[in-house]
């Protein structure tokens, strides 16, 4: 066992699965959820993902608590926990954005934030809430850290070890490169993605593209049936570098567009090739 007691703010996909990965590793011996919907929490109940509701009081008692929550709700929650925090208690998150998150915790924590681990496990899915909750989601996947100057060695590695735990392999980054690195791999499609379904959503003729929309529409959307929140969230956490990405992703557009305009069927050629080299030797080394 590496905790006693985990406290699980947000018993959704995330927060969910980390709980019950840690119940089938015996990682933990008991996992309390926090949650603003009493009917969510009733489903987590029922399905296992916790062993029982708690209140923020409670919830800060425990050995570990784990933010599970939209980016934007990290610092209201930090709030809650901070007058009720167990004396040696570690603090982390699973959130997708990483500087604004940090900083949310030394604005609340103050000397405290020597107890927080800033965590974001890279597994998911656009399903959301705890009926997606799976104990392996997290089985060969990363979780990047992005520790504080301040946090304690020994609550690091606790996280690490409740990650390993999970099935995950734990690497560690700079907040503020996670934060670039991301906007680019994970944030920038979700918008390509919400903005391309959005586009055909609105025209009157819209029933005639979606009748007609196949595999390729399936694979390219997949991630705009995520959650609103959780990417209203992250869109405003992480504007700068999503900005910057943006703009990159519309030159690149621009690029093609002239091609296409140009009838150069060379260039096109080009950019598809290169492209296609290049995912498919990502690919491979995601395999290997
Ligand atoms: N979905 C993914 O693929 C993925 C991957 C990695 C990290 N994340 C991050 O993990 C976090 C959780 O995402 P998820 O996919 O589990 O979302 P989810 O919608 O499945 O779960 C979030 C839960 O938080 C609860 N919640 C919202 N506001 C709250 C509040 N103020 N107090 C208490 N509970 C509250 C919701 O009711 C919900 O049950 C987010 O920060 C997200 O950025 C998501
Ligand atoms: O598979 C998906 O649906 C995801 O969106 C997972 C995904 C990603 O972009 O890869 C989404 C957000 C995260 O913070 C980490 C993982």
């Amino acid at each position: 066992m590496i905790v006693d007691t985990l406290a699980v703010v947000g018993t959704g996909l995330i927060g969910g699965s980390f709980a019950l990965a840690l119940k089938q590793a015996g990682a933990v011996r008991e996992v309390l959820g926090v949650g603003r919907n009493p009917a969510r929490l009733a489903l987590a109940r029922e399905l296992g993902v916790i062993d029982r509701a708690a209140d923020w009081a409670e919830a800060a008692q425990a050995d570990c608590v784990l933010l599970a929550l939209p980016v934007g709700e990290t610092e209201a929650a930090l709030k809650q926990l901070l007058p009720h925090l167990k004396p040696g208690a570690v603090v982390t998150d699973a959130g997708s954005t990483k500087a604004e998150v940090v900083a949310a915790a030394r604005a609340v924590l103050g000397a405290r934030s020597a107890d927080f681990v800033p965590g974001h496990p890279i597994a998911g899915s656009e399903r959301s809430g705890p009926g997606a909750a799976r104990a392996d989601l997290y089985h060969g996947k990363r979780v990047v850290l992005t520790p504080l100057a301040e946090t304690r060695a020994d609550a690091a590695a606790t996280v690490r070890a409740l990650w390993e735990a999970a099935g995950a392999e734990v690497e560690t980054l700079d907040a503020a490169q996670h934060d670039r690195i991301f906007a680019a791999v994970s944030h920038l499609p979700h918008l390509a993605a919400f903005a391309l379904v959005d586009d055909l959503a609105q025209r009157a003729d819209r029933d005639t593209f979606f009748r007609f929309a196949a595999s390729g529409f399936r694979d390219f959307t997949r991630i705009a049936g995520s959650s609103p929140d959780m990417w209203r969230d992250i869109a405003l956490a992480n504007r700068e570098a999503l900005l910057a990405e943006l703009d990159a992703y519309v030159d690149a557009l621009q690029t093609l567009r002239a091609a296409v305009d140009a009838r150069d069927g060379q260039a096109l050629h080009t950019i598809f090739s290169r492209a296609r080299e290049a995912r498919e030797n990502w690919l491979k080394q995601q395999d290997s």
